[in-house]
């Protein structure tokens, strides 16, 4: 751990800071500075993340910005620092956990929040390094922003750097930095850990942080009696319950859901064991280390409800009534199937809604379970049929030609007095062509191995407009190679 006494190099980024979480006092952080990495070089640079930010591109291409993002320069005007938050892990409290690898630059004046992951030891770094390896850091950077150009709300990625530092995992790596972006990183353990110590001051400064910055709706709400604390309860209910909905349509798994890695703002975080599903099989699991299926794909809507009864336990200082926090709750389990036939009507292509519809996509997530039909192509390939391509081409990808026929007529019926060119065009903007299969990611990653980062530009380029043709690319469309099916993906990062 870099105690704040050691002089780093200090380095002018051109961005404004505000004081942002650091408000809330010690009793939320420590400050310390990042520790340093040897000699680091660029893995992967996302320009419009630096545009957003309002960093200007020479910088970010310069020498202060690869040492900024390593951690090895201070960046002027912040104050940096790991953030104290508890949680339940695989159903378990696990008591104090905390940032023990990422490290809060600060607050930009636009609202954004610049975070290192991977920058060295902190108080809250229990049994680990500090470090994070090459390839989790990849994944992380590609999928934060594969998720954002799908509409999901997403952390977001603006670069990695890499150092040849080494790291021991199951065998020894080389170390890495992303650097995260979001207007909170604060999560459900945030709540818990002060709920858990019954530090009820501490907690309800916490909950008027996150009211009065991101949930002000909250404070003149009529919803329970003006009670600001369940609406806030409520609304991030409603916001985990919609990104639930996006999560199961586009078929991500996200493999570690403990309560430490739920947003407050219904944000995708941290990205480990994460998968987008191949085949279509509901039950798959997609974190090695997750031996009971506890986060299996069909488990996540659940998951994240039993998550959201943590953070109402949590809150129920502040709300100060059981059945208020539970009836908080209540939405959920109507906005997530309404949010999720709502994702899956526009991958069907049907614009407005009819009682036909659950039975239809019911159907067909049976069918394509039957024979885990690959997923992502399925979609793309039925959107391309109803632009105008012959139907075998998705016929083609079932052994069950009877029951895909049935499936097929109740499709095309329902889109009898739908236009053809208008459902094309919802489809082929639901439905991507490029999702960042595992086999992806690990193409790329090995050739960053091999000090080779061209692979992670061209997938990022892909995956910002994933719903477009990008001719000459088919390869990262098609179908998992045989050795996908091999790579192991577990909570070591
Ligand atoms: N290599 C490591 N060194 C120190 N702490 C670690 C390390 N890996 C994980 N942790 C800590 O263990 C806890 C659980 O880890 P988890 O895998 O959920 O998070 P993470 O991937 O490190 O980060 P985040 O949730 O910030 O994306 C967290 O407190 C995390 O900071
Ligand atoms: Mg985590």
């Amino acid at each position: 751990m870099s105690t704040l006494a050691e002089e780093t190099e200090v380095v002018d980024l051109g961005l404004r800071w505000v004081p942002g979480f650091s408000s809330l006092g010690p009793a939320f952080f420590t400050e310390l500075r990042p520790t340093p990495l040897p000699e680091p070089y660029w893995v992967g640079r996302n320009l419009s993340m630096a545009m957003e930010l309002g960093l200007d591109a020479d910088r970010f291409e310069s020498d202060d910005a690869l040492a900024a993002f390593t951690g090895n320069a201070r960046v002027a005007g912040t104050r940096t620092l790991a953030t104290v938050y508890s949680g339940h892990q695989f159903g378990v409290w696990a008591g104090q956990l905390g940032d023990g690898r990422a490290i809060l630059l600060g607050e930009t004046e636009g609202g954004l929040e610049v975070q290192l992951k991977g920058s060295g030891l902190t108080p809250y770094s229990r049994m680990g390094d500090g470090r994070a390896v090459l390839r989790s850091s990849i994944r992380e950077f590609l999928c934060s922003e594969a998720m954002n150009a799908l509409g999901i709300p997403t952390t977001r990625a603006l670069c990695v750097t890499g150092s040849d530092a080494p790291v021991r995992r199951e065998e020894i790596e080389t170390s890495a930095v992303v650097t995260r972006v979001a207007p909170t990183f604060i999560r459900f353990g945030h709540f818990e850990h002060f709920a858990a110590r019954e530090r009820d001051e501490e907690l309800r400064a916490l909950a008027d942080y996150v009211i009065d910055r991101y949930y002000p709706a909250c404070r003149t709400t009529d919803r329970f009696n003006g009670n600001a604390y369940a609406a806030l309860l409520e609304a991030v209910s409603e916001r985990t319950a919609a990104l639930l909905a996006q999560w199961q349509a586009v078929g991500f798994c996200h493999g570690v859901m403990n309560t430490d890695n739920m947003s407050i703002l219904g944000l995708t975080i941290d990205y480990g064991p994460f998968q987008f599903l191949d085949g279509f099989d509901p039950r798959h699991i997609c974190n090695h280390s997750d031996t009971s299926g506890r986060y299996a794909y069909n488990q996540q809507p659940n998951v994240a409800y039993w998550n959201l009864f943590c953070l109402a336990q949590a809150l129920l200082p502040l709300v100060g009534d059981q059945e208020i926090a539970v009836a908080a709750l209540e939405s959920y389990k109507t906005i997530f199937p309404d949010e999720y036939e709502a994702r899956m009507r526009a991958k069907l292509g049907l614009p407005d809604r009819s009682d036909a519809d659950r039975p239809l996509i019911e159907q067909l997530l049976k069918l394509l379970a039957q024979e885990k039909v690959d997923y992502p192509i399925f979609w793309r390939r039925l959107s391309r049929v109803v632009a105008g391509d012959n139907p075998d081409t998705v016929r083609d990808l079932f052994i069950d030609r009877d029951g895909f026929d049935a499936w097929f007529r109740s499709f095309t019926e329902r889109h009898a007095d739908i236009s053809p060119a208008k459902a094309a065009d919802l489809m082929l903007a639901s439905n991507p062509k490029f999702v960042l299969r595992n086999h992806l990611g690990q193409q790329a990653i090995e050739a960053s191995q091999r000090k080779d980062h061209s692979g992670v530009a061209t997938l990022l380029a892909l995956l910002e407009s994933p719903f477009e043709e990008h001719a000459g690319h088919e390869d990262f469309a098609g179908f998992p190679p045989d050795w996908a099916s091999t790579i192991e993906i577990s909570c070591s990062s």
